[in-house]
């Protein structure tokens, strides 16, 4: 097998692959920024085609290609579901072909770009959540919760771990549809599970307690156990283990599903950090306690994903057999869901602050020139009513007017007093990763330069977290209608290069 020059794809693996340039694409805007790069919407200029780009970040190239990249690539290739992302191709960009002096850049020192292109999709689940107002309802949850496991199940069947499941991998198209993405972390695995894996994989809120104590040999149980954080948070309308670091997640994970020993999880006093961590004194479970709101069926699988113990932990299969998915309300079809704005991370949490921006300016200008009547609401003419109009937010559920009550700090009032009768979300510590890798006995974070600002700071603004209810839209249809953007015809207000300007060409 050829060995690729330092910096390049061995492209002789993929020979199809990378032999068309990105200037095949028009650059749209920028939806997401991940650890190894940022992500694009574009348009194939031909085929007028809306695909989703991610640049794979060559910082390191001395080092090769990335080899997360590699994996990311070789394990996309082999999976073809309808709830995993398809990767179509790679292209690539010509790097500058002289040096700043002007000097001829040697063939191997390459300094192009690389670029996947998927399918586009929507929204992520994190940036639809995040929508103000938003509120899912049962049998969307069911919906959503039956896609992934589908996904997953395919991904186990076909001995792949995933190994980063969170809302902002699982990304949602206007059809309803559900896919699995960001593949960065995954790897395949052996059934015997005997692999010498890395304990350093799955974002903190999500990671489960065998990793946490240090297990090196592992299987698809870690991706069910995050699959039971993010259920769980649908459900209660928040994150439900955030922990800032790693002791403090495990400590979360103790207070919530009790202590673990010998009886309830064989060979958990041999696991290797299993004695810096023994709980100082023993805790009781209490998953049912804590969500005694969710309904019983709920309880249930939750109870049965959230098992200390991962040989008993409940697999994707099982999962999908479980009473939730075939007991009344059932999941809903996915063509049956509301079609939303687009909404990805990245957008959500650059809206919030530009409207934080705009707050605090509209807050200085009225402290200098406060109005006559600042108290007494807007005027209303006669005639004027609150159409929701496509691309234009809709009015908070619930019947919230300009003269609503103020919205608390994370936005409007979206969580239920009766848990998934009406829940919504709004966390105003949404964090990632919170790193804090001080305390022994972690390492260093495996995977590149981290995503994630300082030890436990929040990562997002306000708003987060998931959530029931009823519906977010007011009787007689969706917000968007059916002129919500959808896929290969994206709502632009402007025109379909409304960043044109902004992103200008490809590098
Ligand atoms: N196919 C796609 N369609 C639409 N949006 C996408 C697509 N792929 C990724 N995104 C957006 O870009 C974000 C980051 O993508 P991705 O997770 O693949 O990158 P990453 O570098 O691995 O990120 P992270 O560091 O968060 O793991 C996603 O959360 C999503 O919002």
């Amino acid at each position: 097998m050829a060995v690729a020059a330092p910096g390049q794809l061995n492209l002789d693996e993929f020979p199809s692959w990378g032999s068309r340039g990105v200037d095949c694409f028009e650059k749209l805007e920028q939806i997401g920024e991940g650890t190894y790069g940022q992500v694009y919407m574009a348009k194939e200029t031909e085929t007028n085609e809306i695909v989703a780009l991610k640049k794979i970040r060559m910082d390191n190239e001395r080092e090769g290609f990335p080899i997360t990249a590699i994996r990311e690539i070789k394990i996309l290739k082999k999976l073809h579901h309808q709830n995993v992302i398809q990767l179509k191709e790679i292209v690539t960009s010509p790097g500058p072909d002289r040096d700043e002096q002007g000097k001829p850049i040697d063939g191997n020192k390459y300094k192009g770009s690389i670029y996947m292109v998927f399918e586009y999709m929507d929204h992520d689940l994190t940036g639809l959540a995040d929508r103000p107002g938003m509120r899912f309802t049962v049998p969307q949850i069911k919906c959503y919760m039956k896609q992934l496991l589908t996904g997953l199940h395919y991904c186990h069947v076909n001995q792949v771990l995933h190994r980063d499941i969170k809302g902002s991998n699982l990304l949602i198209d206007n059809e309803g549809n559900l896919k699995l993405a960001d593949f960065g972390l995954a790897r395949s695995f052996s059934s015997d599970h005997n692999g010498n894996l890395t304990n350093r994989v799955i974002t903190l809120w999500y990671r489960p307690p065998e990793l946490l104590l240090g297990s090196t040999r592992y299987g698809p149980a870690v991706d069910m156990w995050s699959v039971g954080c993010i259920f769980a948070e649908l459900l209660n309308g928040k994150p439900i283990l955030p922990g800032k670091n790693e002791p403090e997640q495990l400590t979360k994970i103790f207070e919530l599903c009790g202590t673990p020993d010998e009886l309830i999880w064989p060979g958990v006093t041999k696991m290797p950090w299993y004695n810096n961590f023994k709980p100082p004194r023993v805790l009781k479970r209490k998953v049912k306690d804590a969500f005694k709101h969710f309904d019983r069926h709920a309880l249930d699988l939750l109870e049965r994903m959230l098992t200390l113990d991962p040989s008993q932990r409940i697999p994707a299969k099982e999962a999908l057999d479980a009473e939730y998915f075939w007991t009344d309300p059932l999941p809903c079809d996915p063509k049956s869901l509301p079609s939303y704005e687009a909404s990805h991370e990245f957008q959500t949490k650059k809206k919030r602050q530009q409207q934080r921006q705009a707050e605090e300016a509209a807050k200085r200008q009225k402290i200098n020139h406060p109005p006559p009547h600042s108290r007494l609401p807007p005027i209303q003419h006669p005639g004027q009513s609150h159409q929701i109009r496509p691309g234009h937010a809709p009015p908070v559920a619930g019947g919230s007017s300009h003269y609503a009550k103020p919205r608390g700090p994370g936005g409007p009032n979206r969580y239920p007093q009766g848990g998934n009768q009406g829940a919504g979300y709004n966390n105003p510590n949404r964090g990632g990763q919170g790193s804090g890798y001080g305390s022994a006995p972690y390492p260093q974070q495996g995977r590149g330069p981290p995503p994630f600002p300082a030890a436990g700071a929040p990562r997002g603004g306000a708003g987060s977290g998931y959530g029931v209810g009823g519906p977010n839209y007011p009787p007689g249809g969706p917000p968007y209608g059916t002129s919500g953007p959808g896929r290969g015809g994206p709502n632009y207000p402007q025109g379909g290069s409304r960043n044109q300007q902004q992103y200008g060409s490809w590098q």
